[in-house]
């Protein structure tokens, strides 16, 4: 259904075709080539790791690489260049988090897009409620239509919706556990993240080799929001080469909402009351 959608925009292009015949024939675009199913096969070398880390749940898992590679590609949520390479940058390196997750633990995801790592975790950990949390609705509409195809709808919830949106409101959302992978700069995060954990709760931003800076330069606004210290994890060593970066911080306090005003710092010799 989404390959004929596809082939059918791009034969008549946007807006359709113009009225009267037309005087030479156009050059038609070239068809849409579908995306090969056969790229999601797990690659035997990843086969330990992917046994290790999604355990005895890697039927679903590949069920899950299969719709990313296809759907997820023809639908803009993964680049085709990403399609080789689905098993050890984005399910392995999602999957291996799972350590860092107590059982039975209540886990948000925020910034889901195609389901990385909310659906994988839920994949790999049945023991966990996972919600997805994802404002676009192209992005949620995948995502539900993932869950419903790979029969999560036990454990798993899309939220369409920004983090800020989620934790606010007459019904916040909370989790033990906030993941995100690729969405905002730590301080950021922080900022949307934090307040979805209950207190105690922890936040758990996978990053890439910058992440030791990321931590240092955004040490104060975690602390101001309520973190402590964050601390850097390497999940799946001895598994993964290179295991996945985390930073990890607890929601340590619970502070007010913190206005761009109250968070800048004072200007030196000035007061702003008289
Ligand atoms: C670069 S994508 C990463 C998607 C996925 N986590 C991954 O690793 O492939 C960032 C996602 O964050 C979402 N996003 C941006 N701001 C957000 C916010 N304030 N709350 C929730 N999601 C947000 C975007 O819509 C987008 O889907």
């Amino acid at each position: 259904m989404v390959r004929d959608d596809i082939r059918g925009g791009l034969s008549s292009g946007p807006g359709g075709t113009p009225p009267g015949p037309p005087a030479a024939q156009p050059e038609l675009p070239r068809p849409v080539r579908p995306p090969d199913p056969g790229v999601a096969v797990l690659p035997p070398e990843l086969a330990g790791a992917a046994r290790r880390l999604i355990g005895d749940r890697l039927d679903l898992a590949a069920a899950y690489a299969e719709l990313l590679v296809t759907d997820g590609v023809l639908r803009g949520l993964i680049g085709p260049r990403e399609a080789p390479r689905i098993w050890d940058r984005h399910l392995l390196n999602c999957a291996a988090v799972a350590e860092l997750i107590p059982a039975g633990a209540t886990v948000l995801d925020v910034g889901s897009g195609a389901g990385l790592p909310g659906l994988v975790l839920a994949i790999a950990r049945p023991d966990l409620t996972v919600t997805l949390i994802e404002p676009l609705a192209r992005r949620t509409a995948f995502l539900q239509e993932a869950v419903d195809v790979l029969a999560l709808d036990g454990s798993v919830r899309v939220f369409r919706g920004r983090a800020e949106e989620a934790a606010a409101g007459a019904d916040p959302l909370r989790g033990d556990v906030v993941t995100a992978r690729a969405v905002a700069p730590l301080d950021r995060l922080a900022t949307w993240c934090l307040p979805l954990a209950v207190p105690g709760g922890r936040l758990l931003a996978l990053k890439g080799a910058s992440a030791a800076e990321e931590i240092a330069e955004h040490a104060a606004a975690v602390h101001r929001l309520g973190g402590g210290g964050a601390v850097l994890r390497r999940c799946g060593e001895g598994v993964l080469e290179p295991p996945t970066t985390v930073v990890e911080i607890v929601r340590e306090r619970v502070v007010g909402p913190t206005s761009k005003v109250a968070a800048r710092k004072p200007r030196a010799g000035r007061s702003r009351r008289r």
